[in-house]
């Protein structure tokens, strides 16, 4: 990881919970805390945003320390630049979606200031512009609400569940939004979530959280397919890849990315040479083969090696793969490993049977 833009550790006490958590997040992309339900990731966002204040508390942001409780340091949540959205955008009702803008504006200062239109433009607000909250559907609202607390000029957005109130559709309609401010914002983001989708599709890096206690922390294509944590396991186990569009095969209705680990073809996607796109394979998708597969009907096949196995369940095991140093999940049975002879560090053939775009 380059210099991070935010160091944080924390510890608190309540009654029938204790946090105590440390993480780091690089200055750019999305930092998703991810966990079940109870395992601390609102506490933690409080924390950072100085909303809580933990007893026991570090937070360092861009170089500087805003709060060192050792040293009896504590920055107040209103000098702390922080934008904070919640699960539900809570914009002023009375004025248009231009007022609810301008109070965050008039509020900005600090270096980070965004220009105005560039804050319109990213998340579409143009249309809305003369409208009232009332008129807005739930996803417009949060949209709203992203881009008053960007024009605020923050030093970090805090996301805290921010589509958990929406429905599909609306879900939908703001994410391909969320991607645009993570690739274009110079702003570290820390979103809070339980859904493995939006995790796969929008973070960067992963803080995952359970009771109160950080289990692992780093890049999500790694965090996904580590054997030792809860994501790599089971029947919704997946890798995320970062490819790029290599070319299209309209003859046959195809798309070719290319990532580290070789060449992948997709269903036709509209978007133009080397754009990113990021995919998603299960485990479950992916087979293998100590000898390249011949006369086969799956067109993804790569040369991976294996690098870690797990058991799981009576039958299965799941085995993480590297294929360029990209890494891969597949989940095959015992009976299959046995008579593979797989053993790590071994080189393979992973044949992908399904691939999911996450974008
Ligand atoms: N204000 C509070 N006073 C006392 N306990 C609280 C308070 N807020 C949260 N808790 C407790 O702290 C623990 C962590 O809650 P927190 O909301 O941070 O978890 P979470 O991972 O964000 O969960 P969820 O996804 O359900 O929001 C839970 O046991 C919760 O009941």
């Amino acid at each position: 990881m380059t210099e991070a833009a935010l160091k944080a550790r924390f510890a608190l006490d309540r009654p029938d919970f204790h946090l105590e958590a440390a993480f780091e997040a690089p200055p750019g992309g999305v930092t998703a805390l991810f966990g079940p339900s109870g395992s601390g990731k609102t506490t933690l966002l409080r924390c950072v945003a100085g909303l809580e204040r933990a007893p026991e508390g570090y937070l360092e942001v861009g170089g500087t320390v805003w709060q060192d409780e050792d040293a009896g340091l504590f920055r107040p949540p209103h000098r702390r630049g922080v934008g904070y959205v919640f699960q539900e955008a809570a914009l002023l009702p009375h004025r248009t979606v231009t007022g609810n803008l301008a109070y965050g504006y008039r509020r900005a200062r600090g270096p980070r200031r965004l220009a105005w239109g560039e804050v319109i433009d990213l998340l579409g607000l143009e249309p809305l512009l003369e409208r009232r909250p009332a008129g807005l559907s739930g996803g417009e609202r949060q949209r709203v609400a992203i881009g008053r607390a960007l024009l605020a000029g923050p030093n970090l957005l805090l996301l805290d569940e921010p589509l958990s109130a929406l429905d599909r559709a609306a879900k939908a309609e703001i994410l391909p939004y969320l991607e645009r401010l993570r690739d274009r914002l110079a702003l570290p983001v820390l979103l809070v979530s339980h859904a493995v989708d939006e995790v796969a599709r929008l973070a960067d890096h992963l803080v995952l959280l359970e009771a109160g206690h950080v289990q692992g922390t780093g890049p999500l294509a790694e965090m996904a397919t580590r054997l030792d944590l809860p994501l790599a396991h089971g029947e919704p186990a997946e890798a995320v890849v970062e490819a790029r569009v290599a070319g299209h095969e309209p003859g046959y209705g195809l798309t070719s990315l290319s990532f580290p680990g070789g060449r992948l073809s997709v269903p036709a996607l509209d978007r133009p040479p080397d754009a990113p796109v990021r995919v998603r394979i299960r485990a479950r998708d992916v087979s293998l083969t100590r000898q390249p597969p011949r006369e086969t009907s799956i067109l993804n096949v790569l040369t991976a090696r294996v690098a870690d196995m797990r058991e799981e369940g009576a039958e299965g095991v799941m085995v993480r793969l590297e294929a360029g140093g990209a890494p891969l999940l597949a989940r095959i049975t015992r009976k299959s490993r046995d008579a593979l002879g797989l053993e790590p560090g071994m080189e393979v053939f992973a044949q992908i049977k399904g691939i999911a775009l996450a974008d």
